[in-house]
């Protein structure tokens, strides 16, 4: 059991008490939906504030200022998307192509009082967003993340993609098919961990 819990988030990332109830809501609906819904793997539910929700919210920091839009791709039970949304992102899309997922992810946005739209699709099939940021976690290798971000955001806006030890051989892969400016956060919850913000993005 870790010993990193609600309060030590609050402590870490300095977000308000009205922000903490609405995560310790979603965190409630995910803990009832698990049993039902594989949604996060079972060994990281007893330290989900650190493994979800603070490796999630590490990404606010790095979200441009001006953002207003953000699209998160494969969002499975809503880590990175609607923790943002719930810090205040003003408009979050969470893309799953699970339609259970997605019924979960309903339920959680409800119960966080969150206001975000769930496309149960697959992210292919999603058009007409224009966004500012598109984040994603545990989905697929660097230059796969890329080809589905680049119609949502174009040379315009960033993305942010925590990634593992990896990452060096991603990168070096990536630069045969896009140019792109990259810069590198550690993550704060995985020592081998690197949090990736790429901009301005072109094929090759
Ligand atoms: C490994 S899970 C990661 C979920 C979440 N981002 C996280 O880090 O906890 C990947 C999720 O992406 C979804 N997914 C995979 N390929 C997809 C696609 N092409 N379109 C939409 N969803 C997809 C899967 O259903 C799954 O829920």
């Amino acid at each position: 059991m870790s010993g990193f819990d609600a309060a030590a988030f609050q402590a870490e990332t300095g977000v308000s008490r009205e922000t903490l109830d609405r995560l310790a809501a979603y965190d409630a609906t995910l803990r009832k939906w698990q049993p039902k819904i594989n949604l996060v793997g079972p060994s990281t539910l007893p330290d989900a504030w650190r493994r979800h929700f603070l490796d999630s919210a590490q990404l606010f920091p790095l979200i441009p200022e001006s953002a207003r839009v953000l699209v998160d791709l494969g969002s499975g039970a809503g880590f990175p998307g609607l923790v943002l949304a719930i810090m205040g992102v003003p408009e979050v899309h969470l893309v799953e192509s699970d339609a259970r997922k997605c019924a979960f992810l309903r339920e959680a946005a409800r119960a966080a009082n969150a206001k975000i739209t769930v496309h149960n699709k697959r992210i292919e099939a999603v058009t007409g967003i224009e966004a500012d940021v598109v984040t994603a976690r545990a989905l697929a290798p660097l230059s796969e993340l890329l080809a589905w971000a680049h119609p949502f955001i174009g040379n315009r806006g960033a993305t942010l993609f925590p990634k593992g030890q990896n990452v060096a051989e991603e990168l070096t892969d990536t630069t045969k098919y896009w140019k792109m400016r990259t810069e590198r956060f550690d993550s704060r919850t995985d020592p081998t961990g690197t949090i990736l913000r790429v901009s301005g993005i072109d094929r090759v």
